[in-house]
């Protein structure tokens, strides 16, 4: 196993170039799935998720090659001959269950494993399987698999009321009532950014989506969809890692691509903490030039509010702040593992329930420490980064799914930054 080596202390000044988004690109890949025609994905991210999900469709018999060394995957699925998505597969990454949606909705059947738990929290797939469920298909778990069908060969539409506000679910209902017979109005839905980037691409498609982007979005669903060239959406939780690393290390940092209404809610807490960002024409630049960090309160929540996929990261802000900050993690209930890990290196966190107090020390140490998962791991190469002495940080296998380059990426600014091959 990889590990990554940090000897911490100076200060990053350059420019960082943002991949596309991981989690658009995982649900568009699915999107393949409802079409006989090509479907073309552009700033795709070079990632191990987006390998998996490859792995999967290929496996389902969909055709994918990647150019450009991975930037552009060209997609067909000309037929579905296996409807079966492996446990083997599925257990590597919870995004599988994406398939479902698709499959079902231009075959009528479709057999898919359950994910199961992961290391942040439980994460049920309940409502995807209920919206699913709404549109009319005939579930039955058995051995650990979904075995899904719709009557009469084809999904109907369905209002569905989400009792939470769920990513995954709505993106399985929404890539699903693309081709359902009738009206499907989803309500209570998800509003990321990746949710607009999906119904984007459907609609290049021929879907006939409207809301998107709002709590309620209404699918009229068509006989056929056709094939599509689309660019995935620029990555905001790659976007708000790298702007924490000048905030964290001080020095100024502009990242390519990057874009205010995608991190608003994250950018504003930077604002309150003293940190500048400042929208160019290239993307934001982000500075921390004197003095230290103010303590800030965070609270996690669906888009448009602070995402949970950047707790982590402001945790490794905070922890050299000044005064006490209180983290609330809302979306999910585990999902404070790297806090033990940081405490290693010399932060002062108590965790309570869904509650992480973190008083700021002046400076941290470099300690061997674990990544126990991917947004962990990123968390602690930022923490390490600011640290005296040299972090080693292990199990960087969680890093890889998320995000490429890494090494790459940091060292250009001035990090000191080395991968440790195993
Ligand atoms: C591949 C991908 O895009 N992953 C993102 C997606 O995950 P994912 O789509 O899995 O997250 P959800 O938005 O579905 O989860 C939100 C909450 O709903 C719960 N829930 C979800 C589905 C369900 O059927 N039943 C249920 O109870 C989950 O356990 C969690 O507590 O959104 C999360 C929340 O922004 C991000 O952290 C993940 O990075
Ligand atoms: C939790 C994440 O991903 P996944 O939903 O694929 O586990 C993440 O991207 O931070």
């Amino acid at each position: 196993m990889d590990s990554i080596l940090v000897k911490g202390g100076g200060e990053l000044n350059g420019v960082i170039p943002i991949a596309g988004a991981k989690n658009a690109c995982l649900t568009l890949m699915p999107a393949t799935l409802l079409t006989e025609e090509p479907l073309t994905l552009t700033n795709a991210p070079r990632l191990s998720d987006i390998r998996t999900m490859t792995q999967l469709l290929q496996s389902l018999g969909c055709e994918i090659a990647d150019l450009q060394g991975g930037k552009v995957l060209a997609m067909s699925s000309h037929r579905i001959h296996n409807h079966t998505a492996d446990y083997d597969i599925v257990r590597k990454m919870r995004a599988s269950i994406l398939v479902l949606g698709p499959m079902l909705a231009r075959d009528g059947h479709a057999v898919v494993s359950l994910p199961g738990g992961c290391a942040i929290g439980a994460r049920p797939v309940d409502l995807h399987l209920k919206a699913l469920e709404a549109m009319g298909a005939e579930l039955d778990l058995r051995d650990g698999y979904v075995h899904a069908k719709a009557p009469g060969g084809r999904l109907k539409g369905a209002v569905v009321e989400f009792p939470l506000v769920s990513v995954g679910a709505t993106e399985n209902a929404l890539l699903a009532a693309t081709l359902a017979k009738g009206t499907t109005v989803l309500k209570n839905a998800a509003r990321e950014p990746e949710i607009v980037d999906l119904a984007q691409c459907l609609r290049r498609m021929g879907a006939q989506i409207e809301g998107e982007g709002t709590s309620t979005i209404t699918i009229q669903g068509v006989d056929r969809l056709g094939g599509a060239t689309h660019p995935v959406v620029t990555d905001r939780i790659e976007l708000g890692t790298y702007m924490l690393a000048p905030a964290i290390c001080g020095g100024e940092v502009e990242c390519l691509g990057g874009r205010l209404d995608l991190v608003g809610a994250f950018a504003e807490k930077l604002d309150e903490a003293g940190i500048s960002v400042t929208e160019t024409e290239r993307g934001l630049k982000v500075a921390r030039k004197n003095g230290r960090v103010k303590a800030v309160n965070v609270t996690t929540e669906p888009f448009p509010g602070f995402p949970t996929d950047l707790q982590a990261q402001m945790m490794a802000l905070l922890c050299t702040a000044d005064g006490t900050s209180v983290l609330e993690e809302k979306i999910f209930e585990n999902r404070f593992m790297h806090a033990p890990e940081l405490i290693r290196m010399g932060a002062r966190i108590e965790v309570h329930g869904g509650h992480a107090t973190v008083t700021g020390v002046d400076r941290l140490k470099g300690a061997p420490v674990m990544a126990t998962d991917l947004r962990a791991s990123v968390s602690l190469i930022l923490a390490a980064l600011a640290a005296e002495g040299e972090t080693v940080v292990s199990r960087v296998y969680h890093l890889d799914r998320g995000y490429e380059h890494v090494e790459d990426k940091l060292g250009a600014c001035g990090a000191k930054i080395e991968r440790i091959r195993a």
